[in-house]
């Protein structure tokens, strides 16, 4: 996982701080700080903080970081080391890059706890072009709950391809949770509307509505999605992203964003995610918050965004 940017900021962090260079601001080339006798022993290599930034605007932009997002983050970088001392070492560079990536990555996180939504039933509504792992992400989902002692019903709104109920209903079987389901082609509001009837006759804590995602583009299935919408009234409306396919999930969302409103975003597959940016470009861009991140294909391959987690993850220190 974010294997390439692990990478890539360790042979900038790591090796330097191994050999013991400094990074000086101002400095029109490398020099040897003994010869500026600022009493350091040995041969310290002195780096300009400008080539630094360009290595780091170079790594950010072949992981997937969007332009913007990259040029945020040198900026802001600019803006912490011009608070240091004029000659640090790699170490306070690392530490101020960390601290501005958690800084945008945390930006637009608040502080909504799932499991105590104080509603009930709570109703989460899906949305998702199909492949991001939407229905496989309901499910991992729903055994989170349920193994936080929450009682949940899934309603298997995606009617419209071939295999979706059935798909859902064997994961609802394998955790052990009940899914509504009609016939194929039926309307998917209606399954929705069922769905949130069961849950409040039987006192459940969460209906999770699935949603057909075929594409973003295609009017009839964003009507539809509007209608599961306005029938269900869900608290909560969630995209599904796939992380592996990199900045195009800025344009996925904001097409989505156009023409549907959802509070927040899940980002699948981060496990198979080796460039690592997606997570930066999502919340730079996207400006809703992050819930939970997909890491692989088992059940229990979920869990609630953590900035720190991404941070430990893609610095190697
Ligand atoms: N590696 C990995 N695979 C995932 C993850 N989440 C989902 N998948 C896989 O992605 C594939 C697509 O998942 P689905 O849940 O069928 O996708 P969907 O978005 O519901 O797609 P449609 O049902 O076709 O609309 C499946 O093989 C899932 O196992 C994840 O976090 N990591």
């Amino acid at each position: 996982m974010f294997d390439k940017l692990k990478k890539k900021f360790s042979e900038i962090f790591s090796k330097q701080n191994d050999n013991n260079s400094v990074v000086e601001n101002d400095v029109s080339s490398e020099k040897q700080v003994n010869e500026e006798n600022t009493g350091k022993e040995g041969n310290q290599r002195v780096i300009k903080r400008s080539e630094i930034d360009n290595q780091i605007m170079e790594i950010l932009l072949e992981s997937d970081v969007s332009l913007d997002s990259a040029d945020l983050i040198t900026e802001k970088l600019k803006e912490r080391m011009g608070k240091l001392k004029r000659r640090v070492d790699f170490y306070s560079v690392e530490d101020e890059l960390k601290n501005v990536i958690k800084e945008i990555i945390s930006e637009n996180q608040n502080r909504f706890d799932i499991l105590n939504p104080g509603k009930k039933p709570y109703i989460i509504l899906f949305l998702g072009i199909n492949g991001t792992g939407k229905t496989t992400t309901i499910a991992k989902l729903a055994y989170y709950l349920k193994n936080n002692g929450k009682k949940v019903v899934i309603s298997a709104s995606d009617t419209f391809r071939a295999g979706a109920i059935e798909q859902i209903s064997i994961l609802g079987k394998n955790i052990g949770v009940e899914v509504i389901k009609h016939d194929f082609k039926s309307d998917p509001a209606s399954v929705a509307f069922d769905a949130i009837e069961h849950a409040r006759a039987r006192s459940l804590d969460y209906v999770l509505i699935d949603s057909a995602g075929r594409m973003q583009t295609n009017k009839n299935l964003l009507d539809e999605m509007k209608k599961i919408k306005r029938v269900s009234k869900p608290d909560l409306t969630l995209l599904v992203l796939d992380a592996m396919i990199g900045q195009d999930v800025i344009e996925q969302a904001n097409t989505f964003a156009r023409e549907i409103n959802f509070d927040g975003i899940i980002l699948t597959k981060l496990d198979t995610d080796s460039k690592g940016g997606a997570v930066i470009s999502v919340s730079t861009e996207i400006k809703k918050p992050i819930l939970f991140v997909g890491t692989g294909q088992n059940m229990d391959d979920i869990m609630p965004f953590d900035p720190d987690w991404y941070i430990n993850k893609i610095f190697s220190s």
